[in-house]
């Protein structure tokens, strides 16, 4: 037998090319993954078990890029990457956001056929017999996008969560009974070897993810345009976490009039708990705005930073990346 020796220089360049997402392969994550890093001989895509974990792989310098799943256009905001985001133990300080990938998403009833499909695929959905199916596999946010066909379909059937669509199709094929049944990526039906029973049956067609790039230490932003890309509004955006005094009238008002004021325009905002001691019901707010430090000629952006220190109780800049909202369609980005 032969062993091959792998020097810790090896391992470094290794990790320099490789990029974590919420696996297994055939993921929504997955395909945003290929978007982002289309490259196939450049990178090394490392699933891991659960969206903490690719923030924890990135934070531990066990690959250069991580991508998560952020936000959807129907079911909102992904509640495991607020939380990873809202960093509450300071155990993820050098992670920061540096890119955004939107992923249109429809998706499919999979398991094991016991009768013909019924209608076209072009009809949505459309559907096979479904008696058979007794549990449905997926991820919390897909079921949330799927909601009219679950309960028009397959009402009074146990829905089970799991940590991602492609773990789903992964545990329905292993069921030989057929009983069980996953809601997830057209492709996840190859990879496992399934059935589609039902197709495009998400309750919005334009169904959308946006997934964020994570990377350790400072963001990098290069300034200028890219040639030829169609940005829509801003080149730039940044995300910013910060916590106000909850006794005081307006302290949110304050913090938020000052991205007013200087002209910013806000693209999403959130909230989760503190979970700090004695902080029940007090919230971290999160603000996206339009917008970076690196390309900020009117220095309106330093300047909301400068603010947010004197009006905010602490805060922390969790990133900048180039807006790709307005290329998806230009480029007709690919179905999952
Ligand atoms: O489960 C997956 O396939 C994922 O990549 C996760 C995820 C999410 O958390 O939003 C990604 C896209 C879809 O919105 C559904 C699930």
């Amino acid at each position: 037998m032969t062993t091959t020796k792998v020097t810790s220089e090896e391992a470094r360049s290794n990790v320099d090319t490789q990029v974590a997402f919420l696996g297994p392969f055939a993921s929504y994550s997955h395909q945003a993954t290929k978007i982002a890093f289309p490259d196939e001989k450049k990178w090394e895509l490392k699933p891991t078990t659960t969206i903490r974990d690719v923030f924890d792989v990135v934070q531990a310098g066990q690959a250069r890029y991580g991508v998560v799943p952020f936000e959807n256009s129907t079911h909102g905001t992904v509640s495991f990457t607020l939380d990873a985001l809202a960093d509450r133990e300071a155990k993820l300080d050098d992670v920061s956001v540096c890119g955004e990938v939107y992923l249109d998403v429809h998706h499919y009833l999979l398991g094991r056929a016991k009768g013909p499909v019924i209608g076209e695929e072009k009809a949505k959905p459309w559907r096979a017999d479904l008696s058979h199916v007794k549990r449905i596999y997926s991820h919390p946010q897909a079921f949330g996008q799927t909601t009219k066909f679950v309960r028009a379909h397959l009402s009074g059937v146990e829905t089970i969560e799991v940590s991602s669509t492609s773990r789903a199709a992964e545990i329905a094929s292993q069921d030989e009974t057929g009983e069980s049944a996953a809601i997830c990526g057209r492709i996840a039906a190859d990879l496992f070897g399934l059935d589609v029973l039902a197709g495009c049956v998400e309750d919005r067609e334009d169904n959308t993810t946006r997934f964020f790039v994570l990377q350790r230490g400072p963001y990098e932003i290069v300034p200028g345009r890219e040639q030829g890309d169609p940005y829509g509004g801003e080149k730039y955006k940044s995300l910013v976490s910060f916590t106000v005094a909850h006794s005081t009238p307006g302290a949110l008002a304050d913090v938020l009039g000052c991205f007013k004021a200087r002209g910013l325009n806000l693209s999403s905002i959130n909230s989760v708990p503190c979970l700090g001691d004695s902080e029940a019901f007090k919230y971290l707010f999160f603000v996206e705005f339009e917008g970076c430090e690196g390309d900020d000629p009117e220095g309106r952006v330093k300047g909301v930073l400068q603010d947010l220190g004197g009006k905010s109780e602490r805060w922390r800049l969790l990133g900048a990346w180039r807006n790709r909202r307005g290329l998806r369609k230009e480029r007709g980005g690919p179905k999952a």
